[in-house]
């Protein structure tokens, strides 16, 4: 009865990663995971043996970074060989288990065999293991089988599992690999009949959905679970419901990575392990994992403001675009050089406090004008750091004068702010406590914009994925798939996030590959900064578009072939496109419903402004419209008549 009870208690989760899944020389490799969290690392053969160091001096690398070695791998082409072969593998299996004696590791994966000349049958591949687990025993080791989804005769863990349940050996059991379950579609419920104690160690791995080859796929793109499209929660949902309790272990082969920051990716992982585990013990309640506790994934109800930092030489001509957007300047903070601007729901802050050490006068000194931060309304902005900080995000506050609140916040992209905001009664009554109403006559204009759709930010493609993580880990949202946008420059690859359960915030994410790129060259330019564009909704683009002249806002010009081919495109009534061309307005339709865009020019390094309309179920962005867009914006950068550098 007693062990029963303690089989029964909940174990600290166990966080690994496979030395191939990050960049670097193995000294940094190991750096790079240790301080990102994890307590684990796999060792990787070929990381091990191209380092020039003596199995021992790697146990004691390890052991000085505080990490276990969580396995070592992979053994390939054992199971099913004919003799000689055979006899050559068993003896290759032995001198791999004195290195691990040295390495002080006890867990061996042997992959499925790939081998042609290997042979079939369950029974066949058992004795082997059988016979290879005595050999283990002797050693003081363990062998775990992963059936490969490209193996030759074993490519379905319920075959591997199959085998290693005949092989009935101590020293031998299943290693299971998200990947290679999930890449081939089979039901990972399957697991679920695994006793838990049987599964030596479990690995992870993501990958957006490719139809390619899998051994290609495998190899080339996997990414962190969380970051492609396979169901990673319900394959360890399953795990979780065997009772296994080992280490949780990333192994992730991928191009970019190789080249990429160790840090960043050691970071990357942990975060997304520790959020694949937070859904899972939210919907396993019998799981045997500790996982660390945090709020859920935050609901967000849209972006309460955007805040600039600027010069006060530069503020103008902010403040005039503004102004032919139509925003009111309704408000002044009571203790700084911060200004107010509303239309609708929007507000829109102005900070050119660059006094002391206002983290707004360091963001303007790097990037220049720039939005720099956002505020998000959630429920609960305490239980939003709170999550934020869990997941590794790097909070954020500054001193605080007397009568100001201390918001909380976090860094995104680009260093950017991220405010919460949420209906307490200090943050609610923020705008009424802080800030003291202009009595300078008011404009009545008004370009009947309503609130902001959404904000676009621009990052180095490698940096995509971080981010994205970073999003779709702290807040409640789905992503779109990824689009190409195609820029004279390069591509810019573009992805949505939106808030669920209801899309109140939006956010579009671009990935550009060069700084040829009209995306890239803001990037280069704002040395980093984030949010690219700031897309405002209206209900009547047609009403705004009236008022913006009147205002005399000046639209981005758009080509008159963008026009004719629009008109060929969706049948429209010329009468209807020559409308839309004279107010310099774009258009998108799909079987759901309609969307209306008008671009700002551009303001600074890059920086522009949208109004959108949303007419029916439209869910998109317009992204077949950015072509003419990044066209209409180069075509501005060119002073008139001089030829294309
Ligand atoms: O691609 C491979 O060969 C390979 C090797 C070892 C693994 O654990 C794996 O998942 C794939
Ligand atoms: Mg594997």
């Amino acid at each position: 009865m007693a062990s029963q009870e303690t089989s029964n208690q909940s174990v600290k989760m166990r966080t690994s990663i496979a030395t191939v899944s990050i960049s670097g020389e193995f000294p940094e490799k190991l750096a790079a995971i240790a301080r990102a969290g994890f307590t684990g690392v796999e060792i990787f053969e070929n990381d091990f043996l191209t380092y020039d160091a003596s199995p021992r001096d790697v146990a004691k690398m390890a052991e000085d970074h505080g990490l276990e070695i969580t396995l070592f791998q992979p053994f390939r082409d054992f199971e099913g060989m004919p003799e000689p072969l055979r006899r050559r593998a068993f003896e290759r299996a032995e001198r791999k288990f004195e290195i691990m004696n040295e390495l002080g590791t006890d867990l061996m994966l042997i992959c499925s065999n790939v081998s042609p000349v290997s042979l079939g049958g369950i029974d066949r591949a058992a004795a082997d293991f059988r016979e290879l687990g005595t050999m283990a025993a002797r050693h003081g080791v363990r062998v775990g089988y992963e059936a490969l989804a490209w193996g030759r005769h074993v490519n379905d863990h319920r075959d591997a599992w199959e085998i290693v349940r005949r092989t009935d050996h101590p020293n031998v059991g299943i290693i299971l690999d998200s990947f290679h379950t999930l890449s081939r579609k089979i039901d990972p419920n399957s697991i679920r009949s695994i006793p838990g104690d049987k599964i030596f160690i479990v690995q992870l791995a993501d990958a957006p959905l490719f139809d390619m080859d899998l051994l290609y796929w495998s190899r080339h793109f996997r990414n962190m679970p969380g970051e492609g499209d396979l169901p990673v929660v319900d394959f360890m949902r399953a795990v979780a419901a065997t009772g296994y309790t080992g280490p949780l272990s990333l192994e992730i082969f991928n191009d970019q990575f190789r080249g990429g920051s160790a840090r960043a990716l050691a970071e990357d992982g942990h975060r997304s392990l520790v959020n694949v585990m937070d859904r899972v013990k939210r919907l396993e309640p019998d799981i045997r994992i500790d996982v660390p506790d945090m709020p859920d994934r935050v609901e967000t109800q849209g972006v309460e403001f955007v805040e600039f930092t600027t010069a006060p030489e530069e503020k103008a001509n902010l403040t005039a675009l503004l102004g032919t957007l139509g925003f009111t300047y309704t408000a002044r903070h009571r203790n700084r050089a911060v200004d107010l601007y509303t239309q609708g729901d929007i507000r829109i802050v102005i900070n050119t406090d660059s006094t002391g050490d206002s983290f707004a006068g360091a963001s303007y000194s790097v990037h220049g004008t720039n939005a720099y931060a956002f505020g998000l309304k959630v429920n609960n902005a305490g239980d939003a750091l709170k999550r934020a900080a869990a997941l590794g995000a790097p909070t954020f506050s500054e001193p605080r004068k007397p009568g100001e609140v201390t918001v909380p916040a976090i860094q995104g992209v680009g260093n950017g702010v991220i405010y919460f905001l949420d209906g307490s009664p200090a943050l609610a009554s923020i705008w009424q406590n802080e800030f003291e109403p202009v009595e300078a006559p008011k404009t009545t204009a008004n370009a009947r914009l309503t609130r902001i759709d959404h904000l676009a930010q621009t990052t180095h493609y490698d940096e995509m994925l971080t981010w994205l993580l970073f999003y779709t880990s702290i807040f409640s949202t789905r992503r779109t798939p990824m689009v190409d946008v195609v820029d004279p420059g390069g591509l810019v690859r573009s992805q949505a996030i939106e808030s669920e359960p209801e899309p109140l915030f939006r956010l579009t994410m671009n990935g550009a590959d060069s700084r040829k790129t009209f995306a890239g060259k803001f990037l280069a330019e704002g040395f980093g900064t984030s949010i690219q564009h700031i897309a405002f909704a209206t209900n009547d683009i047609f009403a705004t578009a009236k008022a913006l002249t009147t205002l005399g806002f000046q639209a981005l010009p758009i080509s008159r072939n963008y026009y004719e081919d629009l008109e060929a495109r969706f049948g429209l009534d010329p009468d209807f496109s020559d409308a839309m061309r004279e107010a310099g307005i774009l258009y998108d339709r799909d079987d759901n419903g309609e969307y209306f865009q008008i671009y700002s020019r551009t303001f600074g390094e890059g920086f522009f402004f949208e109004i959108i309309e949303r007419r029916g179920a439209y869910a998109g962005y317009g992204a077949m419209n950015a072509p003419f867009r990044i066209a209409a914006q180069r075509r501005l950068l060119r002073p008139e008549g001089m030829p294309k550098r």
